[in-house]
């Protein structure tokens, strides 16, 4: 059993391994980190700055449930993280296996329901702003949380031109006021442009650059 659950009163002391303080600004950064790379560390010391920070949060998702193949075990990818990242104030966490949610609708609802005076920011690539109408709940979610989306080479356009932004226009903090994002009320976004870095995942594992104990 974790030791950071308290199953007494059901609630979670610490994510990350650390007490998250009230008030605090949270950034989450949901992703497969299938394997964890450079990309990931830019963008959440990118974010820490862009929209003024507490903390960063790596959720270590269980398996993204748009994506056909399952991610390598868990383990492996949330040992890869810790290895990775040397930063006091971004964070791994397995939250979303512990909590036994999946879809990010739920995990902020649980989040939200075990911190309540912590502020959340959900972040993510423009890759995943391009996509984000095909989410269970996409809508709920920008209601419910403020979220900061950073650029990602050749995904400007697609991102700045999808659903989701054109919906929710009305909604979106100018790049110039990204500071005032982890303060905001939802429905609220951003989106950012920071110096591009061209790596992913699925480069890293088509050099095979990442032995794990995947079944495949
Ligand atoms: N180089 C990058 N620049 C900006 N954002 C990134 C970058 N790499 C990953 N991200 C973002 O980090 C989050 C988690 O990404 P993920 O773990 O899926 O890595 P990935 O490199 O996109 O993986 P894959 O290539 O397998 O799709 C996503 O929101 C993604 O958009
Ligand atoms: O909730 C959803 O419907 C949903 C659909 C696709 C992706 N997500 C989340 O988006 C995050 C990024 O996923 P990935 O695989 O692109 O790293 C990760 O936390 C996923 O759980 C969530």
């Amino acid at each position: 059993m974790p030791p950071e659950l308290d199953h007494g009163s059901g609630v979670d002391r610490c994510l990350g391994g650390q007490a998250l303080p009230k008030g605090a600004r949270v950034g989450l950064l949901g992703g497969s980190f299938d394997p964890p790379h450079e990309g990931h560390l830019h963008l959440s010391r990118e974010a820490l700055k862009r929209f003024d920070l507490d903390l960063v949060v790596w959720l270590i998702s269980p398996g993204n449930p748009l994506k056909p193949n399952p991610p390598a075990p868990l383990t492996d990818r949330m040992a890869a993280a810790r290895a990775l990242v040397d930063h006091p104030r971004i964070l791994i966490s397995d939250f979303e296996s512990r909590s036994g949610t999946r879809y990010t609708a739920q995990t902020l609802a649980s989040l939200q329901q075990r911190y309540r005076d912590v502020r959340f920011v959900w972040l993510m690539g423009a890759d995943n702003l391009a996509q984000f109408h095909l989410w269970e709940n996409w809508r709920g979610i920008l209601e419910t949380v403020p979220v900061g989306v950073l650029a990602r080479p050749g995904l400007r356009i697609a991102a700045r031109s999808s659903p989701t932004a054109r919906m929710f226009r009305g909604a979106r903090i100018p790049a110039g006021a990204s500071r005032l994002l982890g303060r905001a009320d939802a429905p609220a976004w951003c989106f950012v442009n920071i110096p591009m870095m061209d790596v992913s995942s699925s480069a890293i594992r088509a050099m095979g650059r990442w032995a794990t104990g995947r079944k495949s």
